[in-house]
């Protein structure tokens, strides 16, 4: 199989869209790209357009404007060279409930040229001890792993995990992530769509967030977070008000919640608040209890765009 040249993005989506049937646009013109061995993480609220855009990816559907490339190939009219390559993992996998979790991995691996004996799949997600047992005795978060070894079958170059995580207790949900990693480091190239920001935080080397079928924002998660304010956050001692620190605005502040005794500032100027608070507090004679500084988090960023797209 022809492989593309190494410069080139294992993905390329270029003003996509889609449409469905009544009209309404779903992905209204979106543009990234996700180069060999990253992880990109498609982020958004509900019906923002993330399956729209990754059921495109997977060839599922031709997109109605723009353009998408997969391993430099069109996924929809290529998808019998495109898919081989390709694993994907749906939200929710359709398998008889009735076969075992090994019958289901081998009627799987059946299908799929090139296949990893089905228990070396079964071993990368932790069911190696659950082979004999019928896929509906399975738990939620079994049925996930099962999922992804089904993905993971065929060795894929190109990884699709929509949600993969979802239902998975901490432990799970760590597991996955660090088979996740170890395979981009192996070189594999993962999509993902969720809905845990810290795990868009944790994992992802690069994302967007999708808004109303339109990318609000975009880069690793920390370009992502770098132009939201930062926190400080501390208590007063009793006596002291926020009316008592020096003018806020001096400080570069540019917000405040407070809460009984406690503060909260927002500042894009960390350095220059944290200094004028400690400054005064050293000056003041007063211990500022539970002080805090913190970046903004990607969930903080989230929010912020969700509400300014609806002001
Ligand atoms: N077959 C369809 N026909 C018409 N509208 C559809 C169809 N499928 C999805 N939509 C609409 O397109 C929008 C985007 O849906 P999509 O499933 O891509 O969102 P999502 O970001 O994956 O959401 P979620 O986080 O809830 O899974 C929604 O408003 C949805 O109602």
């Amino acid at each position: 199989m022809e492989a593309i040249e190494d410069n080139e993005h294992v993905i390329e989506v270029t003003d996509l869209r889609r449409a469905y049937g009544g009209g309404f646009e779903a992905v209204r013109g979106i543009t990234f790209s996700v180069d060999r061995g990253e992880i990109f993480a498609l982020l958004g609220t509900n019906g923002a357009g993330k399956t729209s855009t990754v059921e495109l990816l997977e060839g599922l559907a031709p997109p109605s404007g723009g353009r998408v490339r997969v391993l430099g190939r069109d996924p929809h009219r290529e998808r019998a060279a495109v898919r081989p390559r390709t694993g994907v993992m749906l939200q929710e996998g359709g398998f008889p409930s009735e076969l075992t979790v090994a019958e289901t991995t081998r009627m799987w691996a059946g299908c799929t040229t090139g296949a990893r004996p089905a228990a070396e799949a079964l071993g990368l997600v932790g069911l190696a001890g659950k082979a004999d047992v019928r896929v509906k005795q399975l738990s939620g978060g079994e049925r996930r792993r099962l999922d992804l070894a089904l993905a993971l079958l065929g060795r894929p170059e190109v990884l699709f995990l929509d949600e993969p995580t979802t239902g998975l207790d901490a432990e799970g949900r760590g597991a996955t992530w660090e088979l996740v990693r170890s395979l981009r480091d192996a070189g594999t190239t993962v999509l993902l769509t969720t809905h845990y920001l810290e795990e868009a935080e944790d994992l992802a080397d690069r994302l967007a967030i999708l808004h109303e079928g339109r990318i609000a924002a975009t880069g690793t998660p920390s370009q992502v977070t770098a132009d939201r304010p930062a926190r400080i956050s501390f208590e007063l001692p009793l006596g002291y008000f926020v009316g008592d620190l020096p003018p806020l605005a001096a400080l570069g502040v540019c917000g405040h919640e407070t809460d009984g005794r406690a503060v909260r500032l927002r500042t894009r100027e960390v350095q220059r608040t944290a200094t004028g608070v400690l400054d005064w507090a050293e000056r003041t004679g007063v211990a500022l209890d539970r002080l805090e500084v913190r970046s903004a988090s990607l969930e903080e960023a989230f929010l912020g765009i969700a509400k300014e797209a609806v002001v």
